[in-house]
Parts: C-alpha cells; structure tokens; sequence
C-alpha cells in the first residue's frame, strides 16, 4: 500500500513539476519578490527527491515536514510520524544547546546543525544573538580554529591550494552555486590574535559569513567562504597528524603574489565584477598591499583594517557624547601599529579633516606604539615604514607604555596588537588621572589576547572610563551603578556594509563607505546606551542596525555614484529589505498538488 502511494505521488509531484516549470520565466517585479523566490527555490529543488532531501540541508526540514510534503517527495517514513513547528524544532535546539559542556561542543553542536539544516539553524542564531554570536564567532571560533583538526567534520567552503594555480577558475566552477555575491577569504596568517593556524583558519571565512546571513540577511547560497592553502609557518602544524593543510612553508615572493592575483581574476570571471571579496586575517604585510592593489580594480575591502577601523571609529564618536569633548581635542594612543590600528589611526584623521581640520592636525594627535616602542621619526630601533610612517612624530625616543601614557597623558588609548594585559594597572589609573572619562578600547581577539578586562578598566578608573573590547566582556557592577562594556567588534559592521554594497552593486568600496558606516553606527546609539557605558546599540540589536546601515549606504552610493544597480529604486529600505534572506521553512506543496487517492 504504502509503496502505491508513493509510486501515485511521485508521479503527481513530476507532473506538478513540468507544470510549475512553466513558471521559470517569472517577470522581474515578481524575481525581487518573496513569492517569486519561493517558486524559483520549488522550481531548482524539485529535482532532487527521496532521501536526498533529507540529506540537503538548504531543503532539510527534519520532523517539520507536513504529512502532504513527506508523501509527495517520497521521504514519507524516513522522518518520526510526529509533525513539529519550527518554533518546535527551535525549543529542541535551545535545550541541546545549553546542555553542552564547553563552549567548543557548542560550536561543533551548532556547526552540526548547520550541516543539516540550514533554516533552523539561522532562525536560532538570529534570535539568539547573544548567546550564539560568541559561540560561532569571537571568541569561540579561535578556540575552533586551533582545534579545527578534531573540529573538522564536514568541509565547508572551497579550499584552494597553490598547487592548484592555472586551474582555479575551474576550482570555482565546482562550487554548486552561480550566483555567489560574497566572497570571505583567507590565507590562515594571521587568525585573530592567534597567529598562523594555515588551513585551519577555515572557521573564520565560515564564521564570518554565517553573520553575513544571520545579522545581514544576505541568502547563504550567495555566500563563499574560501582558504588559500599556501603553507604555514606554524613549525607546530608541520607535525600534526590531524593538519588538514600543506605541511610546508608558507609560499612567498611572486609565486604568492601571482597565485593571489589568479584567484582575484578568476572570482570577477566566474561571478562578475560586483561580487563582493573581504579580505580576512591575512599578515599585516599582505593585507596592506592587497588592500592597495586591489581596491579601485575589484569589489572589496580588507576586515581586519577597514570593518574594524570603522566600529572602532563608531565606538570613539559616541564616546564623545559622554566625555563631551570634539573629535580634535582628543589625544588617541594606540597600542599596536598593525591592520587594525593602522586603519583606525586612517579613519579617524580622515573623520578629523572632514570636520574642517588639516591632515598636520589631524595625525598630530594620533600616537602610535609598536613593538619597539613610540613611533618617532628617528626612531633608533628603526621598522618604521608603509602606513605606520605616516604618523611618526618629531619627538625623543621612548618604548615602555605605562611611561609614555605619563608622558603623552592620552584621552584615548586603544590596543589592537594581541599583547594580552598591555594595558596595565598602571596604565590604566594614569588614564583616570589625566581625564574625567578616559576612554579605553581593549579590541584584541580572542578574549584571551585583550588589553585588559572590563572589571580592570572599570575598577581601576572608578567606574568612570569609557570601555569597549573586541571579544565579549560580561557587565560589570561598580558603586550600585551596573556598566555594559561595548563589543567593538567589526561584526556590528561588515554585514551591514556588505547588504548595501551587494544590492547596490557597487564595483569599488571607497574608505568614506566605511566612514559613512560609523557615523550611521554612533548615531543609533541612544542616550540611555550611553547612561549605561555602552558605546554601541545591544547585540540583540545588531540586525537592525546592519538593516540601517546598508539602507544608508544605498542612499549614498547612489547619491555619489557608487551603485550599478539601476533603475535606482525609490525607496531604498523596501528594495534592501527586498533581498534579504529569511529562515522561515519554504513550502514544497505545489498550489496543483491534490492527494494522490483523488487525482
Ligand atoms: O573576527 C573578529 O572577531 C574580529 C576580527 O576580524 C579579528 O580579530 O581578526
Ligand atoms: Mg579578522
């Protein structure tokens, strides 16, 4: 019996199916709609049936499956008999989820989820944002890409290794999906602050993307994560049995460069001009003369210099609001002279000379320590070249930060160098001498390579400096009063700049994006964030404020001519909104379908 309703059903889904194909030609209104989307999605899937379906985590449901769909796709008895809401399947989840133990089981928990159905898993993660965002991002996802041997399940994204040059466009062309908008690359050099982990640095394009989806909206079919395999340095990889990667040197000089420029090309070839490629976690060396290279030929930005340079930036200017004072009467110094300070140091003069001051007054007050000391222009010690000279000063020499604060008696002190504790008691009570509200950004990643705690920089200064990490840091209570110190993560603005500059189709990604991005960012804070020390809205917020800044973003790309999107849509929310990704289940009941006994 049961073999002839599934013999009858089959049957009726294939005539449904040469019907709806009817419908591939859908007029464009309908192609931005939901309802259009949902068809074609019917119209691809249509073809894979039975057991494959419930292997398929773009079309698994699980249990979620109506009686009508498990009949006409012929999965009917693969599944429990119970039918379960999503909302259902969420419960579930959740419970697993808080059972775990460690939070790495909880990334592998999560990830697992991810493999086998992809809506459950973006309903959950964007409605729990602040439980999960550091599970499959920062900081978790350090731990996972160190671990990423035993971690490693299934593979995910496309790795690409330099013995694949001269074949890399046909490498992309493996991948299953045509229409690709987004790129995450990395070549494993630099991951967080955990340095060269090669190949196992895969858990950062995978992560960032799974928030391009959850916080920005955009459809993960649209989404590539990619590893360029060139080796590492990492001595400790060389013998590690579970290494999935080359276990050689890294590859340099031209050879690499080529490699890099291949890859550049055959990612324009194969998705066209506007897809989207952020640079991630690569060595400071070769993420400053990619960005150069690059940025005025492809559709890119680099992450770790731009994403972060702009919530840094984000972070200071609603700081401002509490400490009352003007971009230019503040003194920044940072701790760190690499990607991520660099491109702070960038954007706030840029911000400076765009509230009137000159380029001389603006790097006048931006200080910078690297590893072997104050940034000075005779600089005995030397190593002062690229970016980090522009904002060397004429001024003696000194290398021990708790005496330069002294000296320098900063508003401003940020540390992006993965130096874990640089900002010591000593540095951080000068900060509380010398200002009413310091302000102290300890934005190093993983939790682990931070500056200093929260607790250290609230208690240390009295309650009163104004405090942002890059990895998470609970609230802190201090004289009856309970502080929430800001995530200054870069993830409150990659997935918001990538939704505008994807449907704006923007060819080139200009630093004043970026800049426009933070000023959007420190406007949605409100005065009660600030009243409670936060610099940035609540993670539990974060979609919403991506939503915003794409919708600015649109409104100025097309402005300024930046978008290649035409004809320019009126209201540039309902078109952003038009192209954003929901985890809600689609349904596989073709409107003609009719129970196989009456057809
Ligand atoms: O991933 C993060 O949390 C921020 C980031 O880009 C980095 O630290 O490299
Ligand atoms: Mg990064």
């Amino acid at each position: 019996m049961a073999s002839v309703v599934s013999t009858a059903s089959r049957k009726v889904f294939s005539n449904a199916t040469s019907r709806l194909s009817l419908l591939t030609s859908v007029s464009s209104r309908e192609k931005s709609s939901n309802e259009g989307k949902r068809r074609r999605d019917l119209i691809n899937h249509s073809r894979v049936r039975g057991i494959d379906i419930l292997r398929n985590p773009k079309l698994n449901k699980g249990t979620a499956f109506t009686v009508k769909e498990r009949q006409l796709m012929g999965i009917h008895g693969l599944i429990p008999p119970v039918v379960r809401t999503m909302e259902e399947q969420t419960v579930r989840v959740l419970t697993n989820f808080r059972k775990r133990s460690s939070d790495l089981d909880r990334f592998i928990y999560l990830i697992s989820l991810q493999d086998r159905n992809e809506r459950l898993f973006y309903k959950v993660l964007s409605e729990n944002v602040e439980d999960m965002m550091p599970i499959v991002y920062t900081p978790t996802v350090g731990q996972a890409c160190e671990h990423y041997g035993i971690v490693f399940r299934r593979p995910r994204g496309l790795f690409i290794s330099i013995n694949d040059r001269g074949h890399i466009y046909d490498i992309l062309c493996n991948w299953p999906e045509r229409n690709v908008k987004a790129i995450v690359v990395t070549d494993g050099e630099r991951i967080l602050g955990l340095g060269d982990l090669g190949v196992y640095g895969m858990g950062i394009p995978v992560g960032k993307l799974s928030l391009y989806t959850a916080l920005g909206g955009i459809h993960p079919a649209k989404c590539l994560p990619i590893l360029l395999d060139v080796g590492t340095n990492n001595k400790k990889l060389h013998s590690d049995p579970l290494y999935i990667g080359r276990q050689e040197n890294r590859v340099t000089g031209p050879e690499y460069d080529d490699f890099v420029d291949e890859f550049m090309h055959a990612v324009q070839r194969r998705y066209g001009s506007t897809c989207l490629i952020q640079f991630e976690d690569f060595g400071n060396h070769n993420a400053f003369r990619f960005l150069e290279k690059y940025r005025n030929k492809f559709c890119t930005f680099n992450d770790d210099i731009q994403g972060t340079a702009a919530v840094a930036a984000a972070g200071v200017f609603a700081s401002l609001r509490i400490t009352k004072k003007k971009l230019i009467d503040n003194v920044f110094l940072f701790q760190g002279a690499g990607e991520a300070n660099i491109g702070i140091a960038q954007l706030l003069s840029l911000a400076m000379q765009e509230e009137g001051a000159t380029e001389a007054e603006a790097i006048s007050k931006i200080w910078m320590v690297d590893s072997r000391g104050l940034l000075t222009k005779e600089r005995p010690s030397g190593g002062i070249s690229g970016h980090k000279a522009d904002f060397a000063k004429d001024f003696k020499h000194m290398n021990n930060l708790e005496e330069i604060v002294e000296e320098l008696k900063p508003s401003a002190i940020i540390g992006a160098a993965a130096v874990a504790g640089a900002f010591t008691e000593k540095v951080i009570k000068s900060m509380g001498k010398y200002n009413e509200r310091p302000i102290i950004f300890a934005l190093s990643n993983p939790t682990s390579k931070a500056e200093c705690s929260a607790e250290d920089a609230y208690t240390l200064t009295e309650g009163r400096c104004v405090f942002a990490s890059g990895s998470p840091f609970p609230s802190f209570t201090i004289n009856g009063k309970t502080l929430y110190p800001g995530q200054g993560n870069n993830a409150y603005i990659f997935p918001g700049v990538a939704l505008g500059v994807i449907t704006c189709g923007v060819r080139h990604v200009p630093d004043l994006l970026f800049l426009r991005a933070a000023q959007r960012l420190a406007e949605l804070v409100t005065d009660e964030h600030l009243a409670e020390g936060r610099v940035y809205p609540p993670l539990s917020d974060i979609q919403e404020v991506s939503l915003n800044i794409a919708v600015d973003l649109a409104e100025y790309c097309y402005t300024n001519g930046l978008a290649s999107a035409y004809p320019e849509p009126d209201d540039k929310e309902e078109y952003v909104k038009s192209f954003m990704y929901t985890s809600e289940y689609e349904i596989f009941e073709p409107e003609t379908w009719e129970w196989p006994d009456k057809a």
